[in-house]
């Protein structure tokens, strides 16, 4: 759906990324107007990521492909000379960082740890089905919907991973950039994509950690390889991305990877979940690296138990041996943890352990009652006042371009 940007008002900025603004808007062309979360990709901004044009119009061809109660879907898109934007489903209640941080002891208990696993998993699925693989899992990924269930967000890192055919062979070594901490997360977390080896990044340090490898790693390589995920062969990639924490193994060392990484991803984020902490997390992050490739994860204060015995199959160093490489989500699904989980009945069975506040649920109606009263703000005239404040700015654009 094109959407026209002349009905759109926003109302508040949910959050910014490398990527865009994400404002909150009500669109007036539909009746009654709708509410919905509006992604804004500056095309000329001054700050932009190289590659981030590119990435942008990924992200929405990405997002017109899902079709899954646990992963967004395209409501439209809009594009200028200026910008490109696009409108997926409003989350009201936030993501799994910001409601782990609001329990009590920071941790979430073993029931709903399964409960948001299950549907993670299931998005897995869903994702890696179309041959896709997701590479940026991590809580401030999963907002949560105003029902309770999960949204996986931002996909932007996602790459489509084809079934072999002829298999192109290109490898352009170049300086390795490292994205910088634009966004304003709650904790340090940097997202990378580097083009190609982190090797000349770590120097002596990814050589040590070499060292202690289990696996050795082929010192010639192609930029794509086959084998087989599941039924199908698949290429692996062999760009350096993700986020510093949440990395696999194979991403730091330059191997090239494929699904797995996401099994990895979300070893690091059940660990965080019971533990409250990310598993390899060190002093900088070439450390983090060396814990990534060397250091097992402890699972200290907990008996041994299927929880824990996922989270080690989840972060088997080599991605051959890690639970899901083989046999994709069914292998997942069928750990002992999940025992007793209706995988195809979901929605109906599961319920949600955390509701958002009715008071967060109630701003829909607000939102939708000042947007009638004509409040909010021109998403175009927001970037314009952006790139060239004036003095006349109006008040509520300015409080909310200081956000
Ligand atoms: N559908 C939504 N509903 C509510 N808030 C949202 C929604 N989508 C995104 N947000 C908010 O906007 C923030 C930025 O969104 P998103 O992560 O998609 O942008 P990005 O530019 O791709 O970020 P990143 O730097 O991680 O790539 C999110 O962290 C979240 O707080």
């Amino acid at each position: 759906m094109e959407i026209d940007l002349d009905k759109v008002r926003a109302l508040r900025v949910l959050g910014r990324g490398a990527m865009g603004t994400v404002f909150l808007v009500a669109d007036s062309s539909a009746s009654p107007a709708s509410l919905y979360a509006l992604k804004v990709f500056e095309k000329h901004s001054p700050n932009k990521k190289p590659d981030a044009d590119r990435r942008a119009r990924w992200e929405v061809s990405v997002l017109s492909r899902l079709s899954h109660p646990y992963l967004p879907c395209l409501i439209g898109s809009a594009e200028t000379s200026e910008l490109l934007a696009w409108a997926v489903p409003f989350c009201p209640g936030g993501d799994l960082n910001t409601l782990r941080y609001s329990l009590s002891d920071g941790v979430f208990s073993t029931a709903a740890i399964r409960f948001y696993l299950t549907e993670i998993i299931s998005a897995l699925a869903h994702l890696h089905s179309l041959g896709i693989v997701y590479r940026d899992l991590k809580p401030e990924n999963v907002l949560i919907q105003a029902d309770g269930h999960v949204t996986l967000t931002d996909f932007d890192l996602s790459r489509n991973l084809p079934k072999k055919q002829n298999v192109p062979q290109f490898y352009s070594p170049r300086t390795i950039p490292v994205e910088p901490a634009s966004k304003q997360h709650r904790r340090n977390f940097t997202r990378i994509f580097f083009g190609n080896s982190p090797s000349e990044y770590f120097g002596e340090q990814i050589k040590k950690a070499k060292s202690a490898r289990v696996s050795p790693v082929s010192k010639k390589r192609p930029s794509f390889t086959s084998h087989s995920s599941g039924n199908d062969m698949y290429e692996r990639s062999f760009s350096f991305v993700g986020t510093e924490e949440y990395v696999s193994p194979e991403v730091v060392r330059g191997d090239g990877h494929e699904f797995a990484v996401d099994w990895w991803a979300l070893g690091v984020l059940t660990y965080e979940m019971a533990y409250g902490k990310t598993p390899f997390k060190g002093r900088n992050r070439k450390e983090t690296f060396r814990n990534v490739l060397t250091r097992q994860p402890e699972f200290v204060g907990r008996r041994r138990s299927e929880l824990t015995d996922l989270i080690g199959k989840l972060l088997a160093k080599d991605p051959s041996k890690r639970l899901g490489f083989a046999g994709g989500a069914e292998e997942v699904k069928a750990h002992p943890f999940f025992s007793g989980v209706k995988w195809d009945l979901l929605d109906e069975i599961m319920r949600p352990p955390y509701l958002p506040p009715i008071e967060d649920l109630e701003e829909e109606t607000a939102a939708l009652e000042s947007a009638a009263a004509g409040e909010g703000f021109d998403v175009r005239e927001y970037f314009r006042q952006l790139r060239e404040p004036s003095p006349a700015m109006d008040q509520s654009t300015s409080a909310l371009t200081e956000f």
